[in-house]
């Protein structure tokens, strides 16, 4: 195995929040560069695995999408298990979305097994700017009520997408003790990655709130 080969753990990540979101779109953006406009409800939930490089370092990231509607929820408490990252979204063109996202972070609270896990906004969607119905700086002060990352994106544009994983992971590899507790073998010494300023990664567009 090559040097750079290494791999240097699983993360695992959670995306969660109301159904139509984007959810999914924002996962396929992610992992397979598409976008399906008429893509369907997730029942249960999706699962996807892609490796990135942060620091030099190569993350396996395995991301679990869950079905936003409340009867394709079964199996709750066994997607937070183990979670280091919880990516929850909401739609800039949805109040509706945004005002549940108290009940997200509370079921999160619940089943989550780690207390310092990372969480990031999303506020997707953000090329529906003429049908906005929440402000870019009601998603800050939310984020920033809750210790959270916050980005807006599009799935459909691809704005933000890389960016909110990539911060989200690079936050991860930098939590002491948030990692390193998946026990792996093999895990490989963090290169670079404790240095400050991991902020600006993606040229500044995400917030450290
Ligand atoms: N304009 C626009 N539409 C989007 C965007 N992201 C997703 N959509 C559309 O919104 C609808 C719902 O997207 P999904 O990705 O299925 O939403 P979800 O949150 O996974 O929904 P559930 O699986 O029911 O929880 C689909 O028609 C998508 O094409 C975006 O960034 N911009």
């Amino acid at each position: 195995m090559m040097e750079e080969d290494a791999l240097l753990t699983t993360l695992k990540i959670l995306i969660i929040g109301e159904s139509s979101v984007g959810k999914s779109s924002l996962l396929l953006r992610f992992t397979d560069e598409t976008f399906d406009p008429d893509l369907q409800p997730t029942i249960g939930v999706d699962f996807k695995v892609k490796t990135i490089t942060i620091d030099n370092n190569r993350c396996k990231l395995a991301i679990w999408d869950t079905a936003g509607f409340e009867r394709f929820r079964t199996l709750t408490p066994s997607y937070y298990r183990g979670a280091q990252g919880v990516i929850l979204v909401y739609d800039i063109s949805s109040r509706q979305s945004f005002e549940r996202l108290g009940t997200w972070l509370a079921e999160l609270d619940m089943f989550s097994s780690r207390a310092n896990v990372v969480k990031m906004l999303v506020g997707n969607k953000n090329d529906r700017e003429r049908e906005r119905e929440v402000e870019r700086a009601a998603g800050v002060a939310f984020a920033r009520k809750h210790s959270m990352l916050f980005i807006e994106a599009s799935a459909k544009t691809r704005d933000g997408v890389q960016c909110a994983f990539e911060e989200l992971v690079e936050k991860i590899v930098q939590t002491p003790g948030l990692w390193e507790a998946t026990g792996e073998r093999g895990v490989v010494v963090l290169g670079g990655a404790t240095e400050p300023g991991w902020i600006q990664y993606c040229g500044g567009y995400c917030e450290l709130i």
